[in-house]
């Protein structure tokens, strides 16, 4: 557990990060060569690895196969305490501030703790929002949380606010993975211009052009993870 900012600094303001999304529970070490080749040759700025449930021993496996082809940094984004690895560089420390589940607002960062400071990650804190988005996730089901309505554009900006207020490095607007309805540019636009962090938007971005139109609503980060495990192909209309 440390104290550095590399990979918060390697977050470019008002670029196009790009942060791939590698299930542990839905890529076989097999097949991450070939999959990273393809991240390699997209302008993918980072790696993030994680999943709502991932069996104990997986994410480790995996980044280390994950560090053996690429240089870019590995950033867990975990959604339980059994995916800390120290193989990773970094760690999204997540808290589920939509919801009212202490477990996932403060619990399992305690339960975290014995295991980070043995290792050498850099810990983000990150103020998590999952917002609604027509259908349920496995964050909502496996934190037993609502997500907040889409509609609710206000509680939106006030949760992102608070979580800049209690000191949170990243606000990560989250739709779910899969999402039927990705988070709308208008929501975007307006929690950027209310808070002076890095802004991470995911869940449901399956084409370039919603991915442009996140990045120009105002997206610091965006997350893919679906559409690359759906078709490896669109990578190529992400060439770097
Ligand atoms: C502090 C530590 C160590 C853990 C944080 C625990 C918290 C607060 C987690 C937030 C809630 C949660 C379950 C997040 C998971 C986020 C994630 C990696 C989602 C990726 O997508 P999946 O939910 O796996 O989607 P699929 O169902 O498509 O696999
Ligand atoms: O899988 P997708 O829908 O791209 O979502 C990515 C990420 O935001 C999920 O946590
Ligand atoms: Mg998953």
């Amino acid at each position: 557990m440390t104290q550095h900012n590399h990979i918060l600094n390697s977050i470019q303001p008002n670029a196009r990060n790009l942060a791939v999304l590698i299930d542990p529970d839905k890529m076989t070490v097999d097949a991450v060569a070939t999959f990273i080749t393809q991240v390699n040759q997209s302008y993918a700025t980072h790696i993030f690895v994680g999943g709502s449930e991932v069996s104990e021993g997986l994410t480790e496996i995996l980044v280390l196969e994950i560090k053996k082809h690429t240089d870019l940094p590995v950033i867990l984004f975990p959604g339980d305490v059994i995916q800390i690895t120290d193989k990773a560089d970094g760690i999204l420390f997540l808290s589920l501030i939509s919801g009212r589940n202490p477990d996932y607002l403060i619990g399992k960062q305690v339960e975290a703790v014995s295991k980070l400071v043995k290792t050498n990650l850099e810990v983000i804190p990150t103020g998590y929002i999952l917002i609604e988005n027509g259908k349920e996730t496995a964050v909502q089901r496996v934190s037993e949380t609502d997500p907040i309505p889409r509609h609710a554009l206000q509680t939106i900006i006030d949760t992102a606010v608070a979580g800049a207020l209690l000191g949170m490095k990243l606000i990560y607007l989250e739709a779910g993975s899969g999402a039927l309805h990705a988070i709308d540019p208008h929501i975007i636009s307006q929690v950027k211009a209310q808070i002076n962090i890095p802004l991470i938007v995911g869940g449901g971005l399956r084409s370039k052009a919603e991915i442009e139109t996140a990045y120009k609503a105002g997206a610091d980060v965006v997350v893919i993870g679906t559409a690359f495990e759906n078709d490896q192909s669109f990578f190529n209309a992400l060439k770097s």
